[in-house]
């Protein structure tokens, strides 16, 4: 594996790319941890989130510039500070206020080349992967031990765990050939299914894999749970059957729904039809409608909550109705 710093437009992140032996892809995690460019771990603030395998040392022979340039520094690589990380201090231990901040967030993003590179509008694939990482670093209150002490707050940390699943697993090809399906009245779904795949065909070992290399989620770790963000709760399913140590599902709702437009845009709802805050529901049109959305995001939203269970707390309203 490989890691390097990343500048975002939410703040600084590490890049971490992973071989694997399950697949020929190179899986990445996007890890935000702003204390980590402060220096070494202290124990009295969260753990940094490091690699496992990246802090290791990997040979005999391997020298302190071969640990830089993979990626095994402590702080901010620059002229001026250039030295690899030494393993048996990278994973202290934090002794600290562990139970009152909550515990990482995560999410694992699935590659999609048309909504990431080419900014389709079929899906909010793009959006959410920004989404993803500006919700990762918004700063943590920290709640006051004592009535003098004033509330604090801690830099957001948590990881982004970015799969070369596309197209949910069934690659760019297929992709593509259900997109011209959908164009004739399948949803995303169906046009799976009528190509001989399944609706989804993700896999989750890796990723949980990569979470564990990280220190994050595994039962092994002091109080490192993870709270995931998503609204697929087949996802959540998935990764503890794999392992994860699941504290919390937070929704990841598409960004453009929460917006101010767009809830002027809603049309009155009859009390029986207010939205409830959090669950799946079954039924009905989506809010702001295309004027906000666009009539292709508005089908692969509502499928996602119609057919795959997806937990949106948004009013849906199906205009067949
Ligand atoms: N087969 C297929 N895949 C699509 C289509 N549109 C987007 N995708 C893929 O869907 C995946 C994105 O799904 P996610 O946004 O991660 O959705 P999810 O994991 O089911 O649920 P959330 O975590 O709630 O976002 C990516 O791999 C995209 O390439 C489509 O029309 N057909």
């Amino acid at each position: 594996m490989a890691r390097t710093r990343i500048p975002t437009p939410h703040g600084p992140a590490f890049l971490h790319l992973y071989h694997n032996n399950r697949d020929s892809k190179e899986h990445m995690a996007i890890v935000v941890d702003p204390a980590q460019f402060q220096g070494p771990p202290n124990p009295d603030s969260p753990p940094h989130i490091r690699s496992k395998t990246l802090d290791a040392v990997w040979s005999d022979n391997e020298t302190e510039m071969d640990r830089i340039t993979r990626g095994a520094y402590v702080g901010r690589l620059s002229a001026d500070s250039q030295h690899a990380s030494n393993p048996i201090h990278a994973h202290t231990h934090w002794t600290g206020i562990n139970d009152l901040i909550p515990s990482p967030l995560i999410r694992i993003h699935s590659e999609c080349f048309t909504g990431e590179t080419v900014g389709s509008m079929r899906c909010d694939c793009g959006e959410q992967l920004d989404e993803a990482i500006r919700l990762i670093s918004q700063p943590i209150p920290v709640p006051s031990q004592s009535p003098l002490d004033p509330p604090k707050e801690i830099p957001g940390r948590g990881a982004v765990v970015y799969m070369r699943q596309e197209g949910r697993g069934i690659g760019l090809l297929s992709k593509i050939r259900a997109y011209n399906l959908q164009d004739l009245g399948h949803d995303t779904v169906t046009a799976n299914l009528m190509l001989g795949h399944q609706a989804d065909e993700r896999g989750y070992e890796i990723a949980v894999a990569i979470l564990r290399d990280l220190g994050l989620g595994s039962k092994d770790e002091l109080g490192e749970g993870v709270r995931v963000l998503t609204n697929n709760p087949d996802k959540v399913k998935a990764l503890e059957d794999e392992g994860l140590r699941v504290v919390e599902r937070v929704p990841m709702i598409p960004r453009s729904w929460r917006s101010r437009n767009a809830m002027l845009a809603v049309p009155a709802l009859p009390a029986d039809r207010q939205s409830p805050k959090d669950d799946r529901i079954p039924g009905a049109t989506l809010i702001g409608g295309n004027a906000v959305y666009g009539e292709d995001l508005d089908k692969y939203l509502r499928t996602k909550v119609l057919r795959m269970g997806h937990m949106l707390p948004l009013w849906l309203e199906d205009p067949e109705q």
